[in-house]
């Protein structure tokens, strides 16, 4: 089959992988390849279970895959054939050097960028996919004009992506907006409206906003940072309703009626993960840091740090609740990845509260339905983590919520699972160790159920944590 245009993404992750099949499932005359150096990742994109879970993935790649949708490591054949290239790769916080620990690590988009340079032998359209900081086109700009050849030229945009994990096939399909920032040059006009109407096959015209570069480069960092600061929000009156008696689900519902503020983003939890928001976050304090607004860098900042915040206060109220020591108890954790009907484990506060638990030596059992016992042990171990010897001592992995919980003292709900709202908690009481404590890092039990049943109940902003 001839296809009208050709799209090579290069990164083929969480965002690539996903974004880059509904495109080829809404344009049946695009060829889509996406492309990684990651070889183990593009041969599980190649068979049939494909690296992500996501709900509607697997049907959108076994559908399109072969037809116009095709996942390969040669790079540089992409690039050669594609009018349109998406970089998607991985931006994370850099671990050394200058601005370590805030600022985005660029290598990765700077390795695409100079392939895209080295290869291309005709005018492509570049599309920064990943977050990147403000101006990142500039750079990328400045890579591609001193390594191509002299016949060849560029246009960049900036398409960040909002999908969040657990929803992508449904976000991608039917987002709120797609976002598509260009020079305000002709050449740059006319690359934007390529893209547009690319998105335009499904996406209604009126959410395909187009706006310069670098207020499209910054609305990414900014939507991230007003989403987690409505989290933090919520987290920090989470601790004032536990000190006085008010309920956090009520003020949180109560709040969300006015049309002002909303409803969405308002529960109160554990902490939020993922891969996203404290990385952007951090990437806008360093930002604001560069461009000397140190008061800025600290407001956003704080976003953070009652986060951090959060999954300590409710650590330490998991020792004090069992008589401020859990040396040798048993304490089971439902749920491993950042939220539900993800695999992702990328900032789970899963993981500081087991590296917590374990340092008070601790017994885990852990349950998790989509994350593998390997995960686990590479999450728990790897850099400045728990030892492997501590981990084989003290981790469990189980298969069932009812095994992570058999002979243990404590409960703790870390990630919202549908099916933790169901579990059968007699059972459970049953078999724990008594008095039998339940932790609700999600507010997502039935408490009085389970008051009911017998279970000491400790919900995060309920007024009950001691
Ligand atoms: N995960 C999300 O939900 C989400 C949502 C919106 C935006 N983002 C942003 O999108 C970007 C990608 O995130 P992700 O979660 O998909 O990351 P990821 O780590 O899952 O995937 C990135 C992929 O890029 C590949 N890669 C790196 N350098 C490469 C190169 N030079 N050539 C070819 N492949 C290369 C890696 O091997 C990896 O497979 C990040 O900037 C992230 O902040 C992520
Ligand atoms: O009211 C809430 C909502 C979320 N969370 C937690 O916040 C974290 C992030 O959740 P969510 O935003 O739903 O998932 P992500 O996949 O991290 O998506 C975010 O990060 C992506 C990467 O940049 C963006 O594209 C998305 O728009 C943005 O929502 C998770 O730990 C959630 O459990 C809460 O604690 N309370």
């Amino acid at each position: 089959m001839s296809f009208t245009t050709k799209i090579c993404c290069i990164g083929a992750g969480y965002v690539g992988g996903p974004t880059c099949a509904v495109i080829a499932s809404k344009c049946a005359d695009i060829k889509v390849t996406i492309v990684d150096i990651n070889q183990a990742r593009i041969d599980a994109w190649n068979s049939k279970d494909i690296p992500i879970y996501e709900p509607g993935l697997e049907e959108i790649v076994f559908a399109q895959r072969g037809k116009n949708l095709f996942f390969s490591t040669d790079v540089d054949a992409a690039i050669l054939e594609a009018d349109l290239i998406f970089v998607s790769v991985n931006t994370p916080t850099k671990k050394t050097g200058m601005g370590a620990g805030f600022a985005a690590d660029l290598a990765y988009i700077e390795a695409a960028t100079r392939r895209i340079a080295l290869v291309a032998k005709s005018h492509k359209i570049v599309i920064e996919k990943s977050t990147v900081p403000c101006r990142t086109a500039e750079s990328m700009r400045k890579i591609l004009d001193a390594n191509s050849r002299a016949d060849v030229n560029f246009d960049i945009l900036s398409n960040p992506e909002f999908l969040a994990e657990g929803t992508a096939i449904k976000d991608l399909q039917n987002p709120d907006r797609v976002l598509i920032g260009s020079m305000q040059t002709e050449a740059g006009l006319k690359a934007q409206q390529a893209l547009a109407s690319v998105y335009a096959r499904w996406v209604p015209k009126e959410r395909i906003v187009t706006t310069r570069l670098w207020s499209s480069e910054l609305t990414k960092l900014a939507s991230n940072a007003l989403l987690a600061q409505r989290i933090s929000s919520i987290n920090a009156l989470s601790a004032i309703c536990e000190a006085t008696g008010a309920d956090v689900d009520e003020v949180s519902y109560a709040c969300g009626l006015d049309s002002r503020i909303g409803p969405k983003f308002l529960k109160a939890s554990v902490g939020f993960g993922g891969s996203c928001f404290q990385k952007d976050i951090l990437n806008l304090v360093y930002l604001s840091q560069s461009l000397h607004l140190p008061e800025v860098a600290d407001y956003w900042n704080q976003v953070v740090l009652m986060n951090e915040y959060q999954k300590r206060r409710f650590a330490e109220s998991v020792v004090r609740t069992l008589f401020n020591t859990i040396t040798n108890k048993n304490i089971c954790i439902l749920g491993f990845a950042f939220k539900k009907d993800t695999g992702d484990t990328r900032e789970s506060a899963a993981i500081a509260m087991v590296k917590y638990f374990l340092k008070e030596n601790a017994n885990i059992r852990i349950y998790d339905p989509k994350v593998p016992a390997s995960q686990m042990l590479y999450d728990l171990t790897v850099e400045d983590k728990v030892d492997v010897e501590q981990y084989n001592k003290r981790v469990t992995v189980c298969d069932s919520a009812y095994t992570a919980a058999d002979g243990v003292d404590a409960v703790i709900v870390l990630t919202e699972w549908d099916e933790f709202k169901t579990l059968d908690y007699k059972r459970i009481y049953g078999k724990m160790n008594k008095p039998a404590f339940i932790f609700d890092g999600r507010l997502i039990l039935p408490t009085a159920e389970l008051k009911k049943i017998g279970f000491q109940t400790i919900t995060i902003g309920k007024g009950d944590v001691e």
